[in-house]
């Protein structure tokens, strides 16, 4: 039997880890198979930031509509097609969907394999049963999501965020469990296409890794969009058909309660997706959460193997699983040991309003002492109050001589102002250096940079005894020059 020829690189997994990492070995020279089971493109094309983006947009437009006549414009009732807001969804997909098909892939030089890897060995795996021999392998098989072990929940028929997608009739009373990135994200954008949507969150706040203020604004702008928020809560039993309706039982702050729902929506995480993988047949550790354990360089417990995106504990984006990808893939092939960045990596939350943040935390994390910080408010940005917009902050944390190590912003398109601040944290600049950098107005990006130059101006007053000397030598000098003249 003719035997398999030896890749320079297996990538297994065509989400955004698995699909930039086998672009940047194949630019490299290296001759690289893409392992796949279903259709390349990754959770974030299919079911995750694409569709998501998509869905907020047409929510927005609905929560614009109504809202319009705060600012003088009357529109008339706003009706919701869910069907079309989907086939919206869909359009999105399907206009992104060539940037990562197989023709596209094999244009760049990577030849896809479709099937499901499975490691057999150090150096060897199998796709579907067939030997695929590596020189290394790249593991980025993503993460799915985690169904809590609450009695009655996946006898419930709950959707996810894998199956959220296939509605077509909005639910009339949603149920969403889990108040981080998707529950807040859906909650308030179902809420705002017209489902009853109650948020159960089993913290004190709502997006629990980001500032309490931010957490306070976003919990307030979806009480406005109708969003019933209850933190602090546990959800301890489901009842009723599979698919819906039943009941939830929940325990919180109030006591004991019980809330009608027609469908539940689970959001309380994610795990790493190792399922079909066997990592330990090639000597690959996991650490207690399942991830697969990667050094700054990203290589696994086995020196041929590297991992990247969410199989990892480093990524929960997909902007990090595709710079870690490409990390990865360069490192495998070239034999390097590049690090990845761990400070200045940015994340946006696409509530509205937008909580953007990077770097070190703007606030008391944990036991960590509180930050020096300065906080420009939304109603002292002219743009902001322009658009009847002030839910909103820039607050910066700063390190010696008052250099950026962290940023929390909140308001509309946060999410653009963060990379100027992704720089600084990344580059080491302080208030002075963006202070001194002309932005243009009126933008919401003159929420961070009045943050810095309130830093800039607080520092002058209090050099201000030395400054107010010099005016006064200079006024002598010049009355002098006046009278000898
Ligand atoms: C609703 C939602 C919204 C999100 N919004 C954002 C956002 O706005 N911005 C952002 O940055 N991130 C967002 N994310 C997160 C982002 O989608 C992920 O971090 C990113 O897609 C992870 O990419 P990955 O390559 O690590 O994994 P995945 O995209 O999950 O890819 C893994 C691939 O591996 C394949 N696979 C698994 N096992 C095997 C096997 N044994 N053999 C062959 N193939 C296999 C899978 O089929 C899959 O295609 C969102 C996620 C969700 C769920
Ligand atoms: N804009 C974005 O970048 C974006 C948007 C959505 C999702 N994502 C990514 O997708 C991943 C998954 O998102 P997610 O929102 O599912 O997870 P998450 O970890 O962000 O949030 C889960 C939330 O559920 C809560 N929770 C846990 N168990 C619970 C329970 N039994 N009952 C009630 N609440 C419970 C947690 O306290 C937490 O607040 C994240 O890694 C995130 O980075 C990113």
């Amino acid at each position: 039997m003719a035997r398999e020829r030896t890749w320079d690189l297996v990538v297994v997994g065509g989400g955004t880890a698995g699909l930039v990492g086998a672009r940047t070995a194949a630019a490299l020279g290296a001759r690289v198979a893409l392992v796949e089971r279903d259709r390349p493109g990754g959770d974030c094309l299919w079911t995750g930031c694409v569709p998501s983006k998509a869905l907020l947009a047409a929510a927005a437009r609905a929560a614009e509509a109504r809202t319009a006549g705060r600012l003088g414009v009357t529109v008339g009732e706003v009706h919701v097609d869910l069907a079309a807001v989907m086939a919206h969804v869909k359009g999105a997909i399907a206009a992104i969907a060539p940037e990562d098909s197989p023709e596209a892939l094999a244009a760049a030089g990577v030849t896809v394999l479709r099937g499901t890897a499975r490691l057999t060995g150090p150096r060897s795996l199998t796709v579907d049963g067939r030997d695929t021999p590596f020189r290394a392998a790249l593991l980025a098989t993503g993460a799915t999501p985690v169904l809590p072990p609450v009695p009655g929940l996946a006898e419930a028929g709950p959707l996810t965020s894998e199956t959220v997608w296939g509605l077509d009739v909005l639910p009339r009373r949603l149920v969403v469990l889990g108040g981080g990135g998707i529950g807040c994200e859906l909650g308030q954008g179902l809420a705002r296409l017209g489902a009853e949507v109650t948020l159960v969150e089993a913290l004190p706040r709502l997006l629990p890794g980001e500032d309490p203020d931010a957490s306070a604004l976003v919990a307030a702008a979806l009480a406005a969009d109708g969003v019933r928020v209850l933190t602090g809560t546990r959800v301890t039993a489901v009842t009723g058909e599979p698919g819906g309706p039943g009941e939830v039982t929940v325990e919180g702050p109030g006591g004991r309660g019980t809330l009608g729902h027609d469908r539940l929506l689970v959001a309380v995480g994610r795990r790493p997706d190792t399922a079909a993988l066997d990592p330990a047949a090639a000597g690959v550790d996991l650490d207690d959460h399942g991830h697969v354990r990667v050094d700054g360089a990203l290589r696994t417990t086995n020196p041929r193997i590297w991992a990247a995106g969410d199989l990892t504990a480093v990524s929960r984006w997909t902007h990090t699983a595709g710079v870690h990808g490409s990390t990865a893939a360069a490192n495998a092939v070239l034999g390097l040991r590049r690090e990845i960045d761990r400070a200045a990596i940015p994340r946006v939350t696409f509530t509205d309003p937008e909580v953007a943040a990077v770097g070190a935390p703007t606030w008391a994390d944990g036991d960590a002492p509180a930050p020096r910080t300065v906080t420009r408010r939304a109603d002292r940005v002219d743009r902001a109050v322009a658009e009847g917009r002030t839910d909103g902050f820039a607050r910066l944390a700063l390190g010696r001589r008052s250099r950026v190590v962290g940023a929390t912003l909140v308001g509309p398109r946060a999410g653009e102002s963060l990379a100027e601040l992704t720089l600084a944290v990344r580059t080491g600049l302080r208030t002075t250096d963006l202070a001194a950098t002309t932005h243009p107005y009126p933008t919401h990006a003159d929420g961070p940079w009045n943050a810095a130059l309130d830093d800039v101006r607080a520092r002058l007053a209090r050099a201000r005894p030395a400054t107010s000397a010099l005016v006064r030598l200079r006024r002598l000098l010049d009355r002098g020059r006046l009278t000898t003249r």
